[in-house]
Order: structure tokens, then sequence, then C-alpha cells
């Protein structure tokens, strides 16, 4: 550590020590650790399908059984009752919430009353800033069951952002979205991170929304960690090469934004030396 690390830098955030999942008897994910993810930033965890990244967010959340240590600010989550955890930790899974007849603001109003004494005036008017900030106001009193998937999606991360979490773990948020809500979501995920000091962790597929909207990386591949740091630090032909096997070349646009071009697959020299 030097000594002209900032408070910001050295804050205590989320630390992962030897998380290890096991479905039945098939081992998941393979102890893994990670350093500091510190709070106010957004770290994007990446990795090819089936690589372990949604089951990594379940455990982290604490819902899915797990060996090894899950330490948010100096507090092991593990030793935490459930009700603070939940208060503590907000997860948005994958899959989108029921389709039940409720309208949004009640959902979101509901999602910030859970579990804490807050009076209805006070929920009503954070549900709508929240709302506001996402850019969804406009579906306020809509039903949500009358909803699109990628409305319904954005009404759970209204419902996991209104409960104030201290860690944020959202799984694929942007899947169902079009361009200009992947876009929004992700600058209103950053804003809420930074200005309340969140630990977030996302999962995404797009490499570029990743490179140009988080400030650090996770890469996983087969339950294992590749990688992790600042995005352009991490972020190499070479690693991409050894998470996703694709051969890749990494530019800056005109307005400053690296992103990432796929040229084609990696040849296994393995396989090649064997065919001859
Ligand atoms: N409930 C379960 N029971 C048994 N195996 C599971 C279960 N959930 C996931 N798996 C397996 O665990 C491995 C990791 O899955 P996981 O969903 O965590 O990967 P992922 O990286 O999130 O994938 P994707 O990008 O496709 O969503 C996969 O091989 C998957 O088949």
């Amino acid at each position: 550590m030097t000594g002209n690390m900032t408070n910001a830098q050295s804050q205590e955030g989320l630390l992962v020590h030897g998380l290890t999942v096991s479905y039945g008897k098939r081992e998941i994910l393979h102890g893994i650790s990670l350093d500091n993810m510190r709070p106010g930033r957004v770290t994007a965890l990446l990795g090819p399908n089936g690589s372990g990244k949604s089951t990594f967010l379940r455990a982290v959340a604490g819902l899915t059984a797990s060996k090894g240590e899950v330490v948010l600010k100096g507090r092991n989550l593990a030793t935490l009752p459930v009700g603070e955890r939940a208060r503590i930790g907000a997860y948005l899974p994958q899959s989108l919430p029921p389709e039940v007849h409720l309208q949004v603001l009640e959902a979101v109003m509901v999602a910030r009353r859970a579990g804490e004494g807050v009076s209805a005036e006070c929920a009503l008017s954070e549900a709508m800033e929240v709302l506001e900030g996402l850019g969804i106001a406009d579906l306020a009193l809509r039903y949500l069951d009358e909803l699109s998937g990628g409305q319904r999606q954005l009404v759970g991360l209204a419902q996991a952002l209104v409960r104030k979490p201290e860690l944020l773990l959202l799984d694929e948020p942007l899947s169902a979205l079009d361009l200009r809500y992947q876009f929004a979501v992700m600058e209103a995920v950053r804003r809420e991170t930074q200005a309340r000091g969140i630990v977030t962790l996302l999962v995404v597929h797009d490499l570029n929304i990743a490179l140009q909207r988080a400030d650090d990386v996770v890469y996983m591949r087969e339950g294992r960690l590749i990688g992790q740091g600042v995005v352009m630090d991490v972020t190499t032909p070479d690693i991409l090469a050894d998470v996703y096997g694709v051969r890749t070349r990494l530019e800056v646009c005109p307005r400053g934004l690296p992103h990432v071009l796929v040229d084609g697959v990696v040849e296994d020299s393995s396989e090649e030396e064997q065919r001859y």
C-alpha cells in the first residue's frame, strides 16, 4: 500500500475468500477469492455461459449454500441474522419477477417499506425519486402484469435501489433492455453507486458496456477467477483469449471510449497437434 493511497481507495468494501459452491457432487465454484471491491465502484462480472457468474452472485447474496467467507465492510455476512443480511444487500435475479396485479408505484413502495418502519409518505417520495432516476416515472400507475419484459426488469431494479442497500448484486440487469434503457440503467446504477457508496457487482455479457461503464472487472471461467482489477488494466487480448477463446483488438474511439473488436476464434494448439 502506498503512502499516497487516499481514504476512498483504501476503504473497505466487499471481500470474498475461498468461495466454493457445489450442486450435488459437482463443484461449480472452486474457491474464488476476490480483493477488496470498494464502495462507490461498479464491478462487472464477466465470463462465458456456464462459467458460474450467477452462482457466484447468489452465493454472495446468501441464496445458495457455499463454503468460504463473504465480508462486507468488516462484517462476515454469514454471521448476520437473515433480516439484517437482507437489509444490507439487494439482489436482482436474472429471471423476471412473477407477474402480479400490483401498480408499479405500490410495488416499489412495498420494497422500500419491507422490514423497515418507513412512513407511507416517505416511501412514496423515495419510490417516485427512484422511478424518475431510472426514467420510468410514467410507468408509476401502470400494473406490473401489463408491462413488457424490459419494463418489468426496470421495476425490479427500482425495487432493489429504493431499499438503499450497501451491497447491490444485479444479474444481467440489461438483458431485456433496448439500447437507450441499457445506457440509462448503467448511468443510474453508477450514479446511485457513487452517491450512496454502494458496492455494486453486476453480471453483463456485453463487453463494450463493461469497458465503457464499469469501474472494475472480474473475469471468470469454469468456476475460477481469471482476473480482477480496474477495467482497462485487466482487459487485454490475452485475458480475453483465455476467458472467451476469441482473438480480439482493443481500440479507442474518437470520443475516447474503449471498445473491443472480435477477429475470430483462438485455435486450440493441443487439438491441432493431435490432428496431425
Ligand atoms: N440449480 C442448479 N443445479 C445444478 N446445476 C446448476 C444449477 N444452477 C446452475 N448450475 C450449473 O452451474 C454452472 C454455472 O451456472 P451459472 O448459471 O452460475 O453460470 P453463468 O456464468 O451465470 O451462465 P450464463 O452466462 O449462461 O447465465 C452451469 O454448469 C450450470 O449448469
